[in-house]
């Protein structure tokens, strides 16, 4: 089994490093930086858990030299995406387009949405796979990553349909292959419903956390971030209903919640990229669910509101 990972940062290390430490693949990394792939060829992949470590050896290659060459055309049994959504620009789509197809298929492990529609504009559709990951994951250094939180992996195609999961060849192979890596994977009965569950913790969590500049936990703690909370999952929440997710208010409150008390120390990513000067991926949470709601018809004035101060920052960085 080879695969190609394309982002050497926390998520696609995190990935390498345990795949390739159990050996249940033989591992590609395609990097951005050419110091990166050299440290990756020479040290491989160390990931810290706690206390224990492991190591595993993989082959890199910088993006400038992988898109532009015969490892292109190699016939990789899955390739998995694992840059963030602001890196899926017009050189990663060529690429994309151009790779030689995987035998089996092309892994969006993202948070947010919008990416999937741009893929498959150059990828075909019934090839493109969703992870939708709670897996923390923080790199380090170059060939180091921290597994700094044990998630659970969704799996679905992104075509989207409810399937039932004995039909779903494809995702039972990719969850054996995550849990033989000491992954906890399994097929979604309804990929639509667990990107949104996903999506509206991020729309939630993520731009409050980077506009007060406060870890997660500390939500919870001010009435006024504990409001706009209510108000962030209830706007986002009406978008997903009428995307045709199934949930419900108090699941989505309560989850959200959750994630406050149990990450109540992380800097959420998008505080991370704000505190770091980088853009964020705000494109794809609130402001896709702003597009979504106008799609619909539908009045999310708080969504709106966050997503537009957050732009203007990006546009002022
Ligand atoms: N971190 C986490 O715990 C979780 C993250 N996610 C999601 O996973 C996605 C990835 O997140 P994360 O791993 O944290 O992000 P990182 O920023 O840590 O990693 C992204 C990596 O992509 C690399 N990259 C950018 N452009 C290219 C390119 N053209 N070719 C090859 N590599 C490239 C970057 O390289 P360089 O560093 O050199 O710029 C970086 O190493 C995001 O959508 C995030 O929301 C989901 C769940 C958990
Ligand atoms: C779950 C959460 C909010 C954890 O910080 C996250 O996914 C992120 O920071 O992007």
């Amino acid at each position: 089994m080879h695969i190609a990972i394309i982002g050497a940062g926390s998520v696609g290390l995190l990935l390498a490093g345990k795949l390739a430490a159990s050996g249940a693949a033989r591992i590609t990394v395609v990097t951005r930086a050419k110091e990166q792939a050299d440290a990756l060829n020479e040290k491989g992949i160390t990931v810290t858990s706690g206390r224990a470590s492991a190591r595993g050896n993989v082959t890199a290659i910088p993006f400038a030299v992988w898109s532009s060459s015969q490892a292109l055309e190699l016939p990789y049994d899955w390739v998995f995406l694992t840059v963030k959504q602001q890196a899926i620009d017009s050189l990663m789509l060529n690429a994309l387009g151009a790779m030689n197809r995987p035998v089996n298929g092309l892994v969006c492990w993202q948070n947010g949405v919008g990416h999937i529609e741009r893929i498959a504009d150059v990828f075909p559709l019934d090839r493109i796979y969703i992870a939708v990951t709670t897996e923390g994951a923080r790199r380090l250094a170059l060939s180091e990553v921290a597994h700094t939180g044990t998630g659970h992996t969704e799996l679905g195609a992104a075509a989207g349909q409810v399937l039932d999961n004995a039909s779903q060849p494809m995702q039972k192979i990719l969850e054996g292959l995550l849990n033989q890596a000491g992954f906890q994977a399994s097929v979604s009965k309804h990929i639509v419903s667990s990107i949104w569950y996903k999506l509206l913790v991020n729309a939630v969590v993520n731009p409050l956390t980077a506009l007060v500049r406060k870890p997660n936990g500390e939500l919870l703690a001010s009435d006024e971030t504990a409001t706009l909370i209510r108000s962030l999952a209830k706007e986002g929440l009406s978008v997903a209903l009428a995307e045709g997710a199934e949930l419900d208010e108090d699941s989505v409150l309560r989850r959200i919640q959750d994630v406050c008390r149990r990450t109540a120390d992380n800097r959420s990513s998008m505080l991370q990229d704000v505190d770091a000067g980088r853009r964020t991926e705000n494109e794809w949470v609130s402001g896709a669910v702003a597009r979504l709601a106008a799609k619909h018809g539908l009045s999310v004035p708080a969504t709106e509101t966050i997503y537009r101060i957050i732009r203007e920052w990006e546009r002022g960085r």
